[in-house]
């Protein structure tokens, strides 16, 4: 028997806002250089593994596209971690550096969290450095992560309402499901969040009642139209490389039922990239004014 697909959800599309906000950060990056300050993206890479390569080589071609310059600090896999102290230590002290990052995973015997809190926090381009986690639990103004910013950008730009919204956030992770919480449940999202994690008991029936599901467990196609409310809007975060390829948390039957979904690739990950960069730029801004006052 023939079988109808009906593909009925709004396509939040990543790469297209990613390029809306390339072409903001870019007029913004020519008035910093025309003040004498170029904003420098820093990134420390330890290991070989290929999808961190292939992340960090596009982070670099996102600087040239904007402006902004970059500084590479490429480490074999067997670093020590004081050989991982001194990279951190001369981008912290490096004036060309205004923001970087260090990509993780590391491999296992580095201490993640050690160098993290390593970064100088007024260079803290992903906004996980403690100090600027605390102050975002705070209310203070601070480096906001990336892939947040960008899910929240996401659904802004697409008109998706989050002031009353209940949105499922799945996935306890420090760069996504830990951090969102606390960004839509400011006064100016003012959205209801619940967090699921492996110790869900019914995880379908908090992501049914969901008006957004922001699927983050890295569990390729762990969500199914099963567990969507018919109009929510579903944002794919997860990464699973696959035998098949690069596979998101959202099952492809999902389409049929949501409002809306953000595609995987082409969704979020580029955003998560743009807002890297906004970081640096916003940073620099900063030291603009500072100098001017
Ligand atoms: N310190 C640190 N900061 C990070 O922000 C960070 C990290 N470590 N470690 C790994 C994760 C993952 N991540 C992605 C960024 C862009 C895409 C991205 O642009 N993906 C493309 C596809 C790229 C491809 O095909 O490989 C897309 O979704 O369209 C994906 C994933 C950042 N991360």
């Amino acid at each position: 028997m023939e079988q109808w697909i009906t593909v009925t959800a709004i396509r939040l599309d990543g790469k297209l806002t990613r390029d809306e906000i390339f072409t903001d950060l870019k007029a913004r990056v020519d008035t910093l250089r025309a003040a004498g300050i170029t904003p420098g993206l820093g990134t420390v890479l330890v290991g070989d593994d290929p999808g961190s390569q292939s992340y960090v080589k596009g982070k670099h071609s996102d600087c040239a596209k904007v402006g902004i310059s970059s500084i590479r600090k490429d480490l074999p896999a067997d670093i020590t971690q004081e050989q991982l102290n001194a990279a951190i230590d001369e981008l912290n002290a490096d004036p060309a550096c205004t923001g970087y990052i260090v990509q993780l995973p590391l491999p296992k015997h580095l201490d993640e969290n050690a160098a993290l809190e390593r970064i100088a926090p007024e260079k803290d381009a992903d906004g996980l450095h403690p100090i600027n986690l605390g102050r975002l639990v705070l209310g203070k103004e601070s480096t906001l992560p990336c892939t947040p910013r960008g899910v929240i950008h996401l659904l802004r730009r697409y008109d998706i309402p989050l002031d009353g919204a209940h949105v499922t956030v799945v996935g306890r992770g420090v760069t996504i499901g830990r951090p969102i919480g606390l960004l839509l449940t400011r006064r100016s999202e003012n959205a209801t969040v619940t967090l699921c994690h492996t110790g869900t008991k019914d995880l379908a029936a908090e992501t049914r009642r969901a008006d957004i599901i922001v699927a983050a467990a890295g569990v390729a196609h762990l969500i199914t139209a099963d567990m969507v409310k018919p109009g929510a809007a579903v944002v794919d975060v997860g990464v699973s490389r696959t035998d098949a390829g690069l596979q998101g948390d959202v099952a492809p039957d999902v389409w049929d039922v949501a409002g809306a979904v953000s595609p995987n690739p082409g969704g979020v990950g580029p955003l998560t990239r743009a807002f890297l960069l906004a970081n640096v730029v916003e940073r620099a801004e900063q030291q603009l004014a500072a100098a001017e006052a």
